[in-house]
Parts: C-alpha cells; structure tokens; sequence
C-alpha cells in the first residue's frame, strides 16, 4: 500500500471564516491536488456553492463532496465513512483530503472515524485546525450568558451543561493542533492579546496559536503539520465524551436551522439595515444565502455573523436559473422560527 493521504480537518464556531480560509488554501497550494468534503448546517449550500465557485485548478467541482444530511459529527457512518470511501476508490487519488465542518460540529467523532478499519489504513489526520472569530471572542460571544445559564441551572439541577455555544467552542479548541485566530483586522493589539489569553484559558491542551486575517495562511502552514490526530483522542475529549464515559450519543438539538425564500430586493442598503435589527432582536447566530436584487444581473451573495453583514455581488444569474432571495438562519433552539421568518419575508 502506497503511503497513506493526509488529512486537514477545519473547524470553528459559524461564520468564523472557515469558507474564506479554505477558499484562499485552494489558491496557494502550489500543484497539490486537493478534495474537499464540506458540511454545513442549514439546508442551503452556500460553502459549496462559494467553494465551487473560486474556479481553483487543483481542486476542479468534482474534487468538491457536500455532506448535506445533518452535521458531519452525526453522520459518520452513514454518510462520512462511505463518501471517504468512495473517494478513495477513486483511479486519481488526491495529495491531500480537506474536511471543513459544519460551525456546530464535535471534531471528535469525525477524527474518531479515522480509526475505522477500511479507512485507518489508507488516510491519517495530517491535523486539526480550529478557526476563530477573534472579534466574536473579544465581544464575548462566548462566555456571555453564563446568567442566563446560572439562572436555567437553579430551576433545574438536572442541568449538567455550560451554554451551548461556549461548550461546543470548548470542544473545537480543545481538538485542535492548530489555532487560527481570523478576523484580526476587526480588533486592535490590547484586544487580541485579551482573545490569546481567553483562548487558552478555554484549553488544557496548548495548541500553536497563529493570527490571520480573511483567512491568509499560507498553504505551507495549514498542509504537512503531520500529528495522525486520530491516535490521540484520548487528550481530547469532548465535555459530552467526558459527561458520557456510557457512550450516550450527542445530539444538536439546542440549534435549529431553517431557509427563508423571499421575493426581488429594491433597495440593498435598507434591506440590510432592517435584516440588521432582525437579527439583534432575535439574537440570530448566523445568516447567509444569496439575494435577488430588482434589476441587476449580478447575484448578490449575503454574509451574516451576529449582527455584522457582509454582502457583494458574486456572480451573474446563469441563463435558466431561478432567481431568487434564499437565506438559512441559524440560531439557539428558541429563536422564535415565526417571528423571524414573517419579519425577513415582510422585506421584500
Ligand atoms: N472582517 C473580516 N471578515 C472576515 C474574515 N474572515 C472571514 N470573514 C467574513 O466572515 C463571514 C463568514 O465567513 P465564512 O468563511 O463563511 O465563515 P464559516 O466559518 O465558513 O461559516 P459557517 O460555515 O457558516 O460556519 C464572511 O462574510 C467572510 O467574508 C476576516 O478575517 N475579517
């Protein structure tokens, strides 16, 4: 058996810049032919789409697989085991396989999978690489409702959980080999010191931590860190791994997801300003999709993460295609799915 391929898990929490920093890999890999498994979470495919889009020569459509049933940590073997099969069954097998999980995912259960039989042999976790929303920490994204958690825990004792959010952004760090702290340029030099320190303190592991901003790591950096992740599991455990030695499976469900399809948009900038207000009301995690602007050849592709929007024109209609406003919303299991969803259709 030829050597066995690398493999570059890439995690973090929603709108981190998973997509951007992968979109960038796939322009500076030099001649590496690489395959790229993606999974989001939301029914919608923008990664893929954004990902297929960037027309890199070493990584061609078919080199790009979605997972689209659920989170990638849930759907190992039904969906993950088989699909990395698959590709290796394939008569021009990569350099180097690319696995960006969805912002809920447990890295844990994916990098378990590498220990499964017919895959251990043929593929090896080059390394984890946890991605992070510097600004989001610096805001306290990640540690701010320990009142409303505090307050949930005293009604109910059963409640063995930390909020959600800051378990799962505890889980991401703590498999990482490499941290990349994006989004620097939304911070200054006190602020960042501030995310290194709160960072680490989220860890017992002491990964290498390297600052970038959009997502610029040289391929050089992310490729080739050679650790097999998948033979130190056991450093690594999750907060559920560690609440379930019984082996319970995990579940999601304190998220949901769900699209929101909209007719023409006239005036962006007033779209975006009200989409804004919905989100802080509503306290939306993550919104993204692509919009039909009245008149305009052009698609406009539509980022949010928390309150900050980002949006451009990213490419024509194609002739045949159904134009249209599809966003994927996600947020804490009670967000009210009515409410926000007749507030975004009332802005068309
Ligand atoms: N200002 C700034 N924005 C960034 C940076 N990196 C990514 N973004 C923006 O953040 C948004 C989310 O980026 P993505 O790359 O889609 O994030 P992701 O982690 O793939 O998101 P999910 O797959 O939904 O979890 C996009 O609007 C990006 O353009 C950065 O370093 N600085």
């Amino acid at each position: 058996m030829s050597q066995k391929i690398p493999a570059t898990v890439i995690t973090g929490f929603l709108g981190a810049g998973k997509t951007t920093m992968i979109r960038n890999l796939l322009t500076n890999a030099g001649g590496k032919r690489i395959a790229l498994i993606i999974n989001e979470f939301g029914d919608l495919g923008v990664d893929g789409d954004v990902l297929k889009g960037c027309g890199a020569e070493n990584c061609s459509e078919d080199d790009i697989i979605e997972l689209t049933n659920g989170c990638i940590c849930c759907t190992v073997a039904d969906d993950f085991i088989p699909t990395m099969t698959k590709l290796l069954e394939r008569e021009q097998r990569p350099d180097h396989i690319v696995i960006e999980t969805s912002g809920l995912a447990l890295p844990q259960p994916l990098v378990a999978a590498f220990n499964w039989p017919d895959i251990r042999t043929q593929v090896t976790v080059d390394g984890v690489i946890t991605v992070v929303d510097s600004a989001a920490v610096a805001a306290g994204r990640f540690a701010d409702d320990h009142d409303a958690v505090e307050a949930a825990r005293s009604e109910d004792e059963s409640l063995d959980h930390e909020s959600p959010i800051e378990e799962l952004f505890e889980d991401q760090l703590t498999c990482a080999d490499l941290i990349v702290l994006n989004k620097t340029d939304l911070i200054d030099v006190a602020g960042l010191g501030r995310v290194r320190d709160e960072v680490a303190s989220r860890t017992q592991r002491k990964p290498v931590m390297i600052e970038a901003r959009n997502g610029e790591v040289p391929a050089g950096i992310l490729l080739g860190l050679g650790i097999g992740t998948e033979n130190d599991l056991a450093n690594r455990k999750s907060h559920h791994e560690l609440e379930h030695e019984d082996g319970t499976p995990h579940d999601h469900d304190e998220f949901d997801s769900f699209v929101v399809e909209l007719g023409p948009i006239v005036d962006v900038a007033s779209f975006v300003g009200r989409l804004k207000t919905i989100i802080a009301a509503h306290d939306v995690l993550r919104l993204k999709g692509f919009v039909d602007v009245s008149g305009k050849p052009m698609r406009l592709q539509l980022q949010a993460v928390g309150s900050r929007i980002d949006h451009y024109f990213d490419r024509a209609w194609a002739t045949g295609e159904r134009r249209a406003t599809r966003l994927v919303v996600i947020g804490l299991h009670e967000m009210d799915e009515d409410a926000v969803r007749s507030a975004i259709e009332a802005l068309a």
